[in-house]
This record gives structure tokens, C-alpha cells and sequence, in this order.
């Protein structure tokens, strides 16, 4: 396999604007020799920060600044890579990647650097788009998730299953060539039991993948309600910010307005709605209808109603919440209750949005519908890419046991390759050559 490219990349490695020092950033065969002439250089040490001037086609100074050179292969890209390192002044940048395209470089893509390090086995496809993630995790604890997956902790977990599927399709292969032969003898029995182990290992990690994608991706979260029960008040408290209009006025919202907002570490996409009652204007009605198709695309209903005539509220929004995947209801106005107020009917919250009593629970409570009770261990980002991979897998190793149950090898064996190709998809990294290889080291000799 030889992806080796041909070509040198450069572009500006840091964030667009003005800031206290930019990057530029080279890869490729000509990265070291580009750097050298730029610098003015005979010779760059790799690894060795050197402070040096960047200079133009005549010999002028764009800029000073620190050079970094990576050697081949023990760089990000596994490429040679050479940072330039100088004032954080969009405009320098500029010059200095303008500067590296004469001298034989040419502009990179959005994530080639990202790409050439995955075409260069330095990463995954999985951990590749991890650092898509981890540059966009909008708190600590996705940060932190993305890092594991850039880390491998999915991908490892994705091969092991990859390798034992491997070996589960090795030993059918090897039974279809006896199949004369009752499947007992050929360990039928193994074979069922240990294709059954990998299917609870691949739920257990589909689980584990679809948390990991709703903390990248984010729960839609609809605030559905009677008018002026709080709904408006809540996505405040929620946010930290008065986003939204608050008055005692019944029907002041009528717009959809949508907030992201991070809830101990979990990402919420909130949407405030237009209170829902039988009444209102052709303003306030349009607001309903947008309401409800609002919550026909909802992960979860945040259904807030006013604590003290609960009953009522429900009665008003229940019809609405059909289909709805998760729904939370919340007491609001608690501050309003009365000390002997009756118990809360089950998985119902009480809250008062502007107090803030109850929010600590809520918080807690949103965190869960999210990313589930699981402890911090083990958690990662995964993608849609990915769950739905992992999906494809499944109904392969459930078609692979109902077959080998009718004992109909070939069928199973068909199945098992298409649950072992999907796992591949999500690394790349299973081939068919893998599977050509191994299968001839084992039974090819003598035959
Ligand atoms: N200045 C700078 N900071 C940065 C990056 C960068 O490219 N430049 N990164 C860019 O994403 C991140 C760090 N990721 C990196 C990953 C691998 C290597 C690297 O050179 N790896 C070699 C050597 C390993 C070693 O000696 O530890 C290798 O893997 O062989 C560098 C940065 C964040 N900070
Ligand atoms: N005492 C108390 N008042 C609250 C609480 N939450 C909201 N309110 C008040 O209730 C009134 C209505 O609040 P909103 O947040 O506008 O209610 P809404 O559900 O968005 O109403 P619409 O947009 O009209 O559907 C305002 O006067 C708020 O100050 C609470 O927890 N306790
Ligand atoms: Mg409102």
C-alpha cells in the first residue's frame, strides 16, 4: 500500500483573526526544503525550536518568528511537517502560506493535514474524526470524550469485536469446506456460543456508541406548555441569559427560539414554543402549529406546567405529546406551593425558574436523558456514521445465528463478512486483505 502523496500542503494552522502568535503549517516531501529557503537556512535541526526570519522572494523580512520541523515519520501527518510560528496578524499569515506556494507548496484542503494522517496510518478514520470533534466540543466533558476517542478507546473496542468476528468467520469458512459433516462435529456448538458472546459485546458497544453520539451531537429538547406556565422563564435558566421574553401576559411567545445550552457537561439544543391553548390570534396560532411540528422532530418534551393546577396543564398538552420519544414533565412555580403540596406523580420534577430551587436536580436529571446514568469511565464520541454502522453489524450477527441455527453455513458466512465489513467501515482499517491473510495462514498448508 502506497499512499505516500506527492505534493506539499500549507495553510494557516490557527484560528482566523488577530491573535498573540498564528501558525503556518507544511506537509509533504518538499515541507523541510520550503522551510529552509523561507528561513534562510542551510539546515533546520527537527525538533529544535529556532528563531529565525521569514523572509520574502527578495530577501526581506515578513516576519520573525519560531520554525519547528518534524521528521518524517514522526509528525502529526506522518509526513515532514514544519510549523512556522509568527505574530498572530492575519495578514502575515497570508504572505508567509503565499510565500511557501512559490516556493512549491500549494493550499490545503479543510482537514488535510487530518486526512494525510489518516492515509499514513498515524490515525483511524474513527480517531480522525475524533479531532474534528475535539476542536468542537463546546465544554470539558465533550472535550474530554472526543479525547478518548481520538485516544482510540472506541476504535479498540470496535477491533477487538473486528478480530473476534474475524475468528468466528475463519472457523465457519473452515466448516463450509466439511460440510458433509454434521455441525457438531465441526464445533457447532463453540461456534453458536461464541457468536452469541459477540452479539451482547456489540450491544453493549452500541450503547455505549449512541451516548457517545448524542454528547457530539446533542438532544433536541422542545419547551412544550399551557401559556405562562414558565416555559419561556425555564430556557432562561437554562441558558444563564434572558434569551426570551418574559410577562404575565399568557401567549407572549410565538416564535420558535432555539438556544444551545450545556447542562453538566451534556449539550442541549433547547427550543422555546408559543404557549398551547384552544384560543389565541392568527399570530399565536401560527406559533402553536410551529410548536407542534417543532416537537414531531423532538429527542425529548420539556412539558412545564404550573405547579399549583398541574392536572389542568397536563390535560392541555398531553394530546400533543404522542409519539414524542422522551418526555420530562416539570412542576414549575414551585416557590408558589403551598408546604403540604401533594407528592409529585412519578419521574415528574418541581422546579421554579425564577428561584432556581429544583435546578440542581433538573440539571441532573437532563445530563441523564443525554448521555444515560453511566459513569464518566468509558465515555467517548462517537458519530451517526458510526451508530449506524454498528447498527449493520448487529442485524449481520442476527442473521448469522438464525442461520447457523438452521445450520445453513454459507448463509451465516455471508452475514458474519457483512457484520465484520460494517464494523471495518467505522475504522477502515479491516480489509479483505486481513481476513485472505489469515485465513491462508491457517488452513492453506497441506491443502
Ligand atoms: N504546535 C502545535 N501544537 C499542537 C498540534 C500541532 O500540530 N502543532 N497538534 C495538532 O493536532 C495537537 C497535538 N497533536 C500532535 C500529534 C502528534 C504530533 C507528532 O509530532 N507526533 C509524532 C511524534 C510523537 C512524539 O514524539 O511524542 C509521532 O506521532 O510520531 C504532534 C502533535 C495540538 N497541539
Ligand atoms: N413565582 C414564579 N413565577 C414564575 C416562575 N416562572 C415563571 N414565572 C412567571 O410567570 C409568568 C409567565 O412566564 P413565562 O416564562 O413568560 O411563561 P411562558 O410559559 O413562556 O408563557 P407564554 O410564552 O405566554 O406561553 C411571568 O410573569 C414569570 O415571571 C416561577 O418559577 N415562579
Ligand atoms: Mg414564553
Amino acid at each position: 500500500m502506497n499512499r505516500a502523496a506527492s505534493d506539499t500542503i500549507a495553510a494557516v494552522a490557527t484560528a482566523p483573526g488577530v491573535g498573540g502568535v498564528g501558525i503556518v503549517r507544511l506537509s509533504g516531501p518538499a515541507a523541510a526544503a520550503i522551510a529552509r529557503t523561507l528561513c534562510g537556512r542551510q539546515a533546520l535541526r527537527p525538533r529544535h525550536a529556532h528563531h529565525v526570519r521569514f523572509l520574502d522572494a527578495d530577501g526581506e523580512a515578513l516576519d520573525d518568528g519560531i520554525v519547528l520541523l518534524f521528521q518524517a515519520p514522526a509528525s502529526y501527518t506522518g509526513e515532514d511537517v514544519v510549523e512556522l510560528q509568527g505574530h498572530g496578524n492575519p495578514v502575515l499569515l497570508q504572505a508567509l502560506v503565499a510565500r511557501c506556494c512559490a516556493l512549491g507548496a500549494r493550499m490545503a484542503r479543510p482537514g488535510e493535514f487530518t486526512e494525510r494522517a489518516f492515509l499514513n496510518g498515524r490515525l483511524d478514520l474513527a480517531q480522525a474524526e475524533a479531532v474534528a470533534d475535539l476542536v468542537a466540543a463546546g465544554d470539558l466533558t465533550a472535550a474530554r470524550a472526543a479525547r478518548r476517542s481520538l485516544e482510540g478507546r472506541f476504535s479498540h473496542r470496535v477491533e477487538a469485536l473486528a478480530d473476534e468476528l474475524l475468528a468466528i468467520r475463519v472457523h465457519a469458512e473452515a466448516a463450509i469446506d466439511f460440510a458433509d459433516e454434521p455441525l457438531e462435529t465441526l464445533g457447532g456448538a463453540q461456534l453458536v456460543a461464541r457468536l452469541q458472546r459477540a452479539r451482547a459485546d456489540l450491544a453493549a458497544l452500541l450503547g455505549d456508541a449512541e451516548r457517545g453520539r448524542r454528547l457530539r451531537d446533542g438532544l433536541h429538547a422542545v419547551i412544550v406548555g399551557p401559556p405562562n406556565a414558565g416555559k419561556s422563564s425555564l430556557l432562561n435558566a437554562l441558558a444563564g441569559s434572558e434569551r426570551a421574553i418574559v410577562t404575565d401576559v399568557a401567549g407572549t411567545t410565538r416564535d420558535l427560539l432555539r438556544e444551545t445550552v450545556h447542562v453538566d457537561g451534556a449539550e442541549l439544543v433547547l427550543v422555546d414554543t408559543a404557549g398551547l391553548r384552544d384560543a389565541g390570534d392568527t399570530i399565536e396560532r401560527e406559533g402553536m402549529r410551529r410548536a407542534r411540528d417543532e416537537l414531531g422532530r423532538a429527542g425529548l418534551a420539556i412539558a412545564v406546567v404550573d405547579a399549583r393546577d398541574p392536572d389542568a396543564g397536563r390535560a392541555a398538552v398531553a394530546a400533543d405529546l404522542d409519539g414524542v420519544p422522551q418526555v420530562l414533565w416539570l412542576h414549575n412555580k414551585a416557590d408558589l406551593l403551598p408546604a403540604d403540596a401533594p407528592p409529585l406523580p412519578d419521574g415528574a420534577l418541581r422546579v421554579s425558574a425564577t428561584t432556581g430551587a429544583g435546578m440542581a436536580a433538573l440539571h441532573a436529571r437532563l445530563r441523564a436523558l443525554v448521555v444515560g446514568d453511566a459513569s464518566g469511565e468509558g465515555e467517548f464520541t462517537a458519530r451517526a456514521r458510526h451508530v449506524d454502522a454498528l447498527r449493520r453489524a448487529q442485524r449481520g450477527l442476527e442473521a448469522a445465528a438464525a442461520a447457523l441455527d438452521a445450520e445453513a453455513l454459507d448463509l451465516a458466512a455471508e452475514s458474519l463478512r457483512d457484520a465484520h465489513h460494517a464494523l471495518g467501515d467505522i475504522t477502515r482499517r479491516v480489509d479483505a486483505d486481513a481476513l485472505l491473510g489469515h485465513i491462508f495462514s491457517r488452513f492453506c498448508i497441506g491443502k
